[in-house]
């Protein structure tokens, strides 16, 4: 008798297919593709002017772009409006208003959406540290405070797909890995089917939370694979050219 192998069906919530990121001249990504399944975190990490952010900026259609992407099984076009679709962009530096409370920050994140009933409940049981901070100014807020603000301000639209640009950076190692469990447990409590893809220059805190990775150089992939099959030193010392 033959035997019938059960391959597992992976619900695919993105798919890019050689995509390519130009600024006039300029190939800042070139011709790459993965897929983000439902559930995952997707790490791309890679050096200065690797071209993380210009893929995240492709992907969210705010740069110039070749290549296929498709979300929740429908296929994006360049003027596809990514927000209404269901992604949310944090981008590097933590885009909060200093000047607003906490409360009016998250209240921005569901401008021009269907309103849902219950975002700020749902919000706060996945940072409960901005409970206690609801009518404090943003701007006083610590880094890791902020940066947790901006995340959750991107959740207010309860997105299928987060899209986070060095969420660490500028932070303490304490704070980091503060935001980095954050990160992992929005995906892990999150009330919907959702996933994220993060990119960073460090390995370490990536690798923590990530299923996924690919290691990004000259606008490439130069190393993909599950987050648990390789080691920080291992990514380091072949791929990053770092001393283990
Ligand atoms: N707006 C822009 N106009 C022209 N070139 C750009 C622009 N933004 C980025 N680049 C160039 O594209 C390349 C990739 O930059 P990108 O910012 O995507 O890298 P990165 O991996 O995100 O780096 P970092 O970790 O420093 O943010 C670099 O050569 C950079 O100089």
């Amino acid at each position: 008798m033959v035997k019938t192998q059960t391959i597992e069906k992976v619900d695919q919530l993105l798919e890019v297919s050689n995509l390519s990121v130009f600024y006039g001249k300029l190939q800042a990504v070139n011709s790459v593709s993965f897929q983000i399944p439902k559930g995952k975190v997707f790490a791309i990490v890679g050096a200065n002017g690797a071209g993380k952010t210009s893929l995240l900026r492709g992907i969210y259609g705010t740069a110039q772009y070749t290549g296929s992407l498709t979300f929740n099984k429908a296929a994006f076009t360049a003027k596809t409006n990514r927000f209404k679709s269901g992604i949310a962009h944090v981008p590097q530096g933590r885009a909060i208003f200093g000047d607003l409370t906490v409360k009016e920050n998250l209240s921005i994140g569901v401008l021009g959406i269907k309103k849902k009933t219950n975002e700020l409940e749902y919000l706060l049981n996945l940072f409960p540290i901005l409970e206690t901070r609801m009518n404090k100014q943003a701007g006083m807020l610590s880094g890791g405070e902020q940066q947790m603000l901006a995340i959750a301000r991107a959740m207010m639209s309860r997105p299928s797909l987060l899209l986070l640009d060095e969420p660490g950076m500028g932070l303490s190692p304490k704070l980091r890995m503060e935001v980095y469990e954050s990160i992992r447990r929005l995906l892990d409590q999150a009330d919907h089917d959702m996933g994220i893809l993060l990119c960073d220059q460090e390995i370490g805190y990536a690798l923590r939370i990530a299923d996924q990775m690919s290691v990004m150089q000259k606008g490439q992939f130069i190393w993909s694979g599950e987050a648990g099959s390789v080691s920080v030193d291992e990514l380091s010392t072949k791929y990053m050219g770092l001393k283990a």
